[in-house]
C-alpha cells in the first residue's frame, strides 16, 4: 500500500493545502474532477458566474442609459461570445492547474477520479488501488440539492453546474429557488433578454438577508421578473421544448411554462459521499462533516474544510479555513483557531447586495440591544450623479460602545463598499472612530458609508 504523509481530498480550496506543505511531506492530492480541476469556485461557482454578471451589468446599464440623457440601441447579445469569454479563461486555468498538479514531482501524486475511505486513515481511489496517510484534509465540498418533485428528473433541468455552458439563450427561464443563486441567474440572464419567472417558497427573495434589504430587493424583483412567491412546485413536466412547472400556493393551483428550469434550491455537502462511517469521522445532522475551531475532526489526524464542512458555503471562509488547516499541519504545537465573527457576503444580482454582522431581525430576535444609521444613495452626490433612487446603507451598531453589529448595503458598488465596515467590526472600531477617524473621499460613492455612520445616534456608554 502506497503510504503518505498527507492525502488531501478536493482540488478547489484544498488545492491551497497542498502548496503550503512542508516541503519534505509525501503528499498525494485526490480529485474526481466533477464540475472540473479546481473545483466550484473556478469552474462553476464565484468566478464564471460573476463574469457574467459583470456583462450584463453592461446591458442593463445600456438599457437605462436613456434616462442620462443618451440614447443606445438596445444591446445585441451574442450569447456564444458572452460564453466564449468567460469559459476560454476558466477552462484554460482550470487545464493549467490540472497539468501542473499532474507534473507535481516525486513528491505529489495526483489520484483522478472519486475517492471513498475504507478505513480510519486508508482511502480507495480510482482503478481500485487503496493508500493510506498519516494525516487527511477532506476538502470535497458541496454539490446542488435536487428536490423530490415528481417528473422533475425525466423533464430535465438546469443547475448552476450547467446554466452557464447552455448553446442557445432561452427565451423563457423558470427558476426554482430565491436565494443568492437564483438571484445572480436572474440578473443574468434577464438582463440578456431571457424572461424569468422565480418560484419562491417564501413570501420574498433572499429572506435571510436584512428584512429592509429583503423586501426592497423583492419589490425590485416583482417589477422585473415574474415572481410566484408563497409557491410549492408540486409537478414538472416536458412537452417538446417547453417545460411546465406545476405550483400549489395561496391562490390555489397553477402552472407556469419556461424553455428551461434552473434549480437552485441550495447545496449539500459531498461528506455522504466518502463512505466516513469507515473513517469514523463525525457528520452533522445536514450531513456536513463536524470540526472544531481549529478544523480538525473527531478522528486524530483528519481535518476538513470547505463547503464539505462549514456553516459558510463561501468561497473566502473556504480559503481562509484552508489556511488554517495549513497552518495547523505544519506547527501542531503552536495551533491556530478559525475566526468565523464576522463572515461578509455579497450577491452580485442587481442591485448588489453586501452584507456582514447581524441582522436586524436577529438583533431583535437574539435581545441585543442596538440603534441603526441607515443612509440613501440618493443623498450622496455619487447617487445623484448615478441615478439611484432606492439604494441604501444600514448599520446596526451597540448603543452603549458604539462598536459595530452589522450592515448591511443594497445598490451599486455594494460588495466593496462594505469593506471599510468589515474591517471595523474585525478590528473592534467604534462608529465613530471610523466616521471621524479618518478622510472620506468626496464625493466619492463611500460616502454612503461615512453618513450611515455619522447617522448612528451618539453612544450611550
Ligand atoms: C453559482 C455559484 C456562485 C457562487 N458565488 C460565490 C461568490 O460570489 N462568492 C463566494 O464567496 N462564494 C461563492 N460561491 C460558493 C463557493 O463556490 C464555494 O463556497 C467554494 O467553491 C467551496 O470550495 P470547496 O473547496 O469547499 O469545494 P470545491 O471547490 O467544490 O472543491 C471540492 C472538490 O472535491 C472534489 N470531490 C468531491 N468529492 C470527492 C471524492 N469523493 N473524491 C474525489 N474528489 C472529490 C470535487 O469534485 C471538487 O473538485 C458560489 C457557488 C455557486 C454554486
Ligand atoms: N455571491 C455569493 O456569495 C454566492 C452566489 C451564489 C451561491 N452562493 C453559495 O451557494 C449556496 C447555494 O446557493 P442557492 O441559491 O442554491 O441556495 P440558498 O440557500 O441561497 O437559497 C435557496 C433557496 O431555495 C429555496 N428552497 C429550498 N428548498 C426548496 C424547495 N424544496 N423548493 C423550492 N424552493 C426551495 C429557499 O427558500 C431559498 O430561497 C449559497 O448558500 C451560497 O453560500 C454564494
Amino acid at each position: 500500500m502506497r503510504h503518505f504523509d498527507l492525502i488531501v481530498i478536493g482540488s478547489g480550496s484544498g488545492d491551497a493545502v497542498i502548496s503550503g506543505r512542508p516541503r519534505d511531506w509525501k503528499a498525494a492530492l485526490v480529485d474526481d474532477a466533477a464540475v472540473g480541476f479546481g473545483g466550484t469556485c473556478l469552474n462553476v461557482g464565484c468566478i464564471p458566474s460573476k463574469m457574467f454578471v459583470y456583462t450584463a451589468d453592461l446591458a442593463e446599464a445600456a438599457g437605462e442609459a436613456g434616462a442620462f440623457g443618451l440614447d443606445l440601441p438596445t444591446p445585441a447579445v451574442r450569447w456564444q461570445d458572452i460564453r466564449k469569454r468567460v469559459f476560454d479563461r476558466i477552462d484554460r486555468h482550470s487545464a493549467d492547474g490540472l497539468r501542473h498538479r499532474r507534473s507535481g514531482g516525486p513528491d505529489l501524486t495526483l489520484f483522478e477520479g472519486r475517492a471513498r475511505f475504507t478505513g480510519p486513515k486508508t482511502l480507495l481511489v480510482a482503478g481500485g488501488e487503496t493508500i493510506s496517510a498519516d494525516r487527511f484534509v477532506i476538502a470535497a465540498g458541496s454539490r446542488p440539492i435536487v428536490p423530490e418533485v415528481p417528473g422533475l428528473p425525466d423533464a430535465g433541468f438546469l443547475t448552476n453546474e450547467t446554466v452557464m455552458r447552455v448553446d442557445q439563450l432561452p427565451e423563457r427561464l423558470i427558476i426554482l429557488g430565491a436565494g443568492a443563486i437564483a438571484a445572480e441567474f436572474a440578473h443574468v440572464f434577464s438582463a440578456l433578454g431571457v424572461r424569468i419567472t422565480v418560484i419562491a417558497r417564501s413570501g420574498g427573495m433572499l429572506t435571510r438577508e436584512d428584512g429592509d434589504v429583503s423586501r426592497l430587493f423583492t419589490d425590485i424583483a416583482r417589477r422585473k421578473w415574474d415572481l410566484r412567491e408563497r409557491r410549492e412546485a408540486t409537478r414538472v413536466e416536458r412537452d417538446g421544448a417547453v417545460v411546465r412547472v406545476h405550483l400549489t400556493g395561496p391562490g390555489g393551483d397553477e402552472v407556469v411554462e419556461g424553455d428551461e428550469l434552473l434549480v437552485a434550491v441550495g447545496r449539500r455537502s459531498n461528506a455522504d459521499r466518502l463512505d466516513l462511517p469507515a473513517a469514523g469521522v463525525a457528520v452533522h445532522s445536514d450531513g456536513r462533516i463536524a470540526v472544531d475551531s481549529r478544523q480538525r475532526t473527531n478522528v486524530p489526524g483528519i481535518f476538513a474544510l470547505g463547503d464539505v464542512s462549514s456553516r459558510y458555503q463561501l468561497k473566502h471562509v473556504a480559503n481562509h479555513e484552508a489556511r488554517v488547516v495549513a497552518h495547523n499541519l505544519k506547527h501542531p504545537d503552536q495551533p491556530i483557531e478559525a475566526d468565523h465573527r464576522f463572515v461578509p457576503h455579497a450577491v452580485f444580482t442587481s442591485p448588489q447586495i453586501a452584507s456582514v454582522g447581524l441582522t436586524e431581525q436577529e438583533a431583535r430576535t437574539d435581545g441585543v440591544p442596538y440603534v441603526v444609521g441607515k443612509r440613501d444613495y440618493a443623498g450622496i452626490a455619487y447617487g445623484w450623479a448615478m441615478n439611484d433612487p432606492e439604494g441604501f446603507a444600514k448599520i446596526l451598531a451597540d448603543p452603549q460602545t458604539g462598536r459595530l453589529l452589522g450592515a448591511h448595503i443594497i445598490g451599486p458598488q455594494a460588495s466593496a463598499l462594505i469593506q471599510p465596515l468589515i474591517q471595523a467590526m474585525s478590528l473592534g472600531q467604534d462608529a465613530a472612530t471610523v466616521a471621524r477617524g479618518q478622510y472620506w473621499i468626496h464625493p466619492a460613492m463611500s460616502e454612503l458609508v461615512e453618513n450611515a455612520l455619522l447617522d448612528i445616534p451618539p453612544r450611550t456608554g
